[in-house]
């Protein structure tokens, strides 16, 4: 099936041919099959990197009317909105910022791309909009099993659908366990494929030596490698037992060298972001900017990134871009970030050390995958990391056109050799599971659904989540229980009172704090610590900028900041001295800890408006770059938010505006 026989104009037509996209990839044609071109809703479930922006492009290129791509992560949104607008004669609006507005701006767009919490947010604002369009496609819509976003993910989509009958919805996942079940939920035809553009062999890794799903084999040399880091252990003192075997960073030292001697491109995955930054440093001895040949673009790539901001990281990260070698993880400025992603693209970094997320959807495709860690700390101690996440990892190897394959290798050892090939070679991805039972997120979406008014009982409510995966797994009937519960948590709260009609007759409406909790896109629990922390604020003789970042950092809505325990003393004593600034007196939190890390963000947030460089928080605080300005991102939603429910409760704290303005 050729690209020009489909419904599109010629000059869409030739838009895809100049990118080499002429014939369909087979997922491709049983979508259009399915009916993707003619309105049909469809799921498809297929490996990473085999065109499903693509079957995005067709429905959203041939329905009758606007679209809306749903795009679960902010990182990847920029990438897909600059997809669509290079389109001919479609107009694309982006929508990711985190806070408020319906957004009416975006209408008039022929596509808007936008996170599922910025539909949500838009939605709970009465944009008129959503109402209009003909076509919705979520990508990466396995994510609906992540614990935080994935209610919004699957809410959203319900309520769209609800108010819309006659929507198109098109729904890309990765490979997982039980695609069936989410193209029935969506009541959609599934396509579902494991064809991949270029052929991936995965292999387990023990010392040197790999062997291949498809009965090949590789060794490459690890003792040299080896011998190199004794050597440096020799210098610092380090005893290494001669019995023990390579360990798994030099065995992936050795795969990746072995990859780019041979003019291949590599990813290695790790578990965190400190072990990315150290087996960057690592990779930096191997000389893989000359073993690549590409000692120029190599240096050229380094000073972009020193042009982003003179932090500690950045400076880590030029040296070892200048080797040859980046690393990329969630704590890195987005500036950096797309320098090391463009880089690699064009071929001016022979190798990413990544943390997971680098897996999950941003298009950088290695000759090999090398996958160092398979287990992480979770909640229960080493966890394994989910199939689905390794298999996203492999499924980056492989460049169409250029490598006649793609390697993914898993670097274990002779005990963990068997769990590694059984979980990761032969296993399958997980199911996708709801997580819409949840209390937080229920409370949250129950509280949407109240205020905006398209449910005023409990039973109302129920039928709102009745569109949602999670009811069509066990029945909305499932959730009665755990929505009776949140309906009396939010009347507690204040954001839900009962109106009482007759006898036992009664109505749910949301009270203004609930109502403009609901609207300013905060949870209710950050709405309720916001209340009381203004109130709190206004009784203070002294209330000032540090007053009002303890109020915001103080909700589920900001983001935790680590609190090593070698700061814990100092983060104490600043409390301490300066607590008729705070709202909270040191006797009082349940969660001191917690108490105590939102002190140290809003000390640092407090700073940064004192007019401390982005250097010095980052060293003294020791947070990423990137972890500071999604605080200060975050930070001046919640002001504004503040301000808002400020406003509501007739309370005024000039404090909270002066914070905002500064921001
Ligand atoms: N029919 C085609 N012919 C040639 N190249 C194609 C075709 N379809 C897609 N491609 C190219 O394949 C690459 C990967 O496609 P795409 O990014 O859509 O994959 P994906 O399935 O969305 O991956 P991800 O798992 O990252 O979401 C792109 O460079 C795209 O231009």
């Amino acid at each position: 099936m050729r690209v020009r026989d489909l419904p599109l104009s010629s000059s869409v037509v030739d838009h895809f041919a100049e990118r080499g996209v002429r014939e369909l990839y087979p997922p491709q044609r049983a979508a259009v099959e399915a009916g993707v071109c003619g309105g049909a809703d469809v799921v498809a479930a297929v490996p990473t990197a085999s065109g499903k922006t693509f079957v995005a492009q067709l429905a959203l290129l041939t329905a009758g009317g606007p679209g809306l791509y749903v795009c679960p992560l902010r990182a990847l949104a920029r990438e897909k909105y600059e997809t669509f607008a290079a389109l001919p004669g479609v107009d694309v609006g982006i929508s990711t910022g985190d806070f408020d507005a319906t957004g009416e701006e975006l209408a008039g767009n022929d596509v808007v791309v936008a996170t599922s919490e910025k539909v949500d947010s838009a939605i709970r604002n009465g944009a008129s909009w959503v109402d209009e369009l003909a076509c919705v496609v979520v990508d990466e819509v396995h994510l609906l099993g992540a614990k935080r976003r994935g209610p919004t993910l699957e809410v959203t989509l319900a309520t769209l659908r609800r108010r819309n009958p006659d929507l198109q919805t098109v729904a890309l996942s990765a490979t997982v366990d039980n695609p069936d079940a989410i193209a029935d939920w969506l009541d959609a035809a599934l396509v579902e494929s494991d064809w991949r553009p270029v052929e991936l062999r995965t292999g387990v890794a023990v010392g040197g030596d790999v062997a291949f799903d498809d009965g090949t084999s590789l060794s490459v040399d690890v003792a040299s490698a080896d011998e190199a880091a004794r050597d440096d252990d020799e210098e610092v003192g380090v005893e290494k037992n001669e019995a023990d075997g390579p360990d798994a960073t030099e065995v992936t030292a050795a795969l990746v060298a072995d990859a780019v001697a041979d003019g291949g491109q590599c990813l290695a995955f790790v578990r965190s972001r400190r072990e990315a930054v150290d087996l960057a440093e690592r990779l930096a001895d191997e000389g893989l900017a000359e073993k690549l040949g590409i000692e120029d673009a190599a240096a050229a790539a380094a000073d972009e990134a020193t042009d982003v901001d003179g932090t500690l990281t950045g400076r880590q990260l030029a040296d070892c871009l200048r080797a040859g070698v980046a690393f990329h993880h969630a704590g890195l400025r987005s500036g950096h970030r797309s320098v090391v992603e463009s880089a690699f693209r064009d071929r001016d970094v022979a190798c990413i050390c990544a943390t997971p997320t680098l897996a999950a959807g941003v298009n950088v495709p290695a000759r090999r995958v090398v996958v160092r860690d398979q287990r992480r700390y979770g909640e229960a101690g080493m966890e394994w990391i989910p199939t689905l996440e390794v298999h996203q990892m492999c499924g980056r190897a492989g460049r169409p056109g250029l490598d006649p394959h793609g390697e993914a290798v898993l670097v274990a050892d002779a005990d963990t050799r068997a769990a590694v090939h059984e979980r990761y070679v032969e296993g399958e991805p997980e199911a996708v599971e709801s997580q819409l039972a949840d209390p937080g997120a229920l409370r949250t979406h129950v509280l949407a659904a109240v205020a905006t008014g398209f449910a005023a009982t409990e039973t109302e409510i129920l039928d709102v989540f009745e569109g949602t995966f999670y009811a069509r797994e066990t029945g909305a009937g499932g959730l009665a229980d755990a929505v009776a519960v949140a309906v009396d948590d939010l009347v507690a709260a204040g954001m839900v009172a009962r109106e009482t009609g007759g006898v036992e007759d009664y109505r749910l409406v949301a009270t203004a704090v609930g109502e403009t909790t609901s609207k300013q896109y905060v949870r209710p629990e950050t709405g309720e610590r916001i209340v009381a922390g203004l109130r709190a604020a206004a009784g203070l003789s002294d209330a000032t900028t540090l007053t009002a970042f303890e109020v915001i950092c103080d909700t589920p809505d900001m983001q935790d900041t680590y609190l090593g325990n070698a700061e814990r003393a100092d983060v104490y004593r600043f409390a301490r001295t300066n607590s008729a600034h705070l709202t909270t007196d040191m006797t009082e939190p349940d969660d001191f800890e917690g108490w105590l890390e939102s002190v140290k963000t809003a000390r640092i947030l407090d700073e940064w408006i004192g007019g401390a460089t982005v250097e010095d928080l980052v060293e003294r605080y020791r947070i990423g770059p990137g972890d500071l300005d999604s605080r200060v991102e975050r930070a001046e939603w919640l002001l504004s938010a503040a301000e808002a429910l400020g406003e509501t409760i007739g309370v005024r704290v000039p404090a909270v505006s002066r914070a905002r303005s500064r921001l």
